[in-house]
């Protein structure tokens, strides 16, 4: 049978560098909430998701009165955020009961593909992790005290998410005391001693960050548009 899976949709953060009154989860791109946006992506890849959607819990309100305004009815577990990622991840992980697997996922991140999804469950049944990557663009430069210095890029991946896996491997790493060096999920379980496993992301599936990455999300999502069929 097949393992249940899980989306845990993370959207408890600030979004301080967008410098929106508005939490950037709930601007709208395409017309709808970059959260909606996300959580279809889901839905997309399989009906039979399980999604627990983390979210500050004075933003609620606003959640549900954004649902009723565009007839949003996707099923989803809410779960009240922390104040650091790490601790909204944590908080929705305990929403899980029994074994399967889990997408960790920024809910920032709308433009992921079902297939990006699906590879990442796929592969973390196998190997237990699988953690979305692209390789840099551009040249990197370290730096020093005193200047800067040049560095092999063919070295480094870009992280991004989903970052799938076994719900009980994740689940344990998570009990860690916090490290605020540790940035995202695959840090967490490697320190808790577990080989991380890559697959090849993809470069729209950017984290709405700052201003100009609502520019090129909505030019994206107009663009798959013109791009179907009719
Ligand atoms: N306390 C927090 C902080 C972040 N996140 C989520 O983690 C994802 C990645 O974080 P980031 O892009 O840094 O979002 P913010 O923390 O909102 O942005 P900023 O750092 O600019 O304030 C986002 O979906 C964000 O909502 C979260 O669930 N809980
Ligand atoms: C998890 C993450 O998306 C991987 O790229 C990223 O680390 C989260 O963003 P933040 O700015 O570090 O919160």
């Amino acid at each position: 049978m097949k393992n249940p899976e899980y989306a845990l949709i993370v959207a408890g953060g600030k979004g301080t560098r967008m410098g929106s009154a508005l939490p950037k989860q709930f601007i709208a791109i395409d017309g709808l909430p970059i959260l909606m946006h996300t959580i279809n992506a889901f839905y997309a890849y399989s009906s039979t998701i399980q999604v627990i959607l983390v979210l500050p819990q004075e933003d609620f309100s606003t959640w549900t009165s954004l649902c009723e305004r565009h007839h949003f009815n996707r099923p989803v577990v809410l779960q009240q955020g922390g104040a650091t990622r790490f601790q909204s991840v944590k908080r929705g992980l305990a929403k899980i009961e029994g074994d399967g697997l889990v997408a960790i996922h920024d809910g920032v991140r709308p433009l992921v593909s079902a297939t990006v999804i699906d590879q990442s469950f796929r592969i973390a049944e196998k190997e237990n992790s699988a953690v979305a990557a692209v390789n840099l663009k551009e040249s990197i430069r370290e730096v020093q005290q005193g200047g800067t210095k040049a560095l092999d890029r063919t070295k480094f991946k870009l992280i991004q998410t989903p970052q799938t896996f076994k719900v009980a491997l994740i689940k344990r790493a998570y009990e860690m005391e916090e490290d605020l060096q540790l940035t995202d999920d695959a840090s967490v379980a490697e320190r808790g001693g577990h080989s991380i496993t890559l697959f090849e992301g993809s470069y729209d599936n950017i984290k709405v960050t700052t201003p100009e990455d609502l520019v090129f999300a909505e030019a994206y999502l107009q663009s798959q548009k013109t791009a179907k069929p009719a």
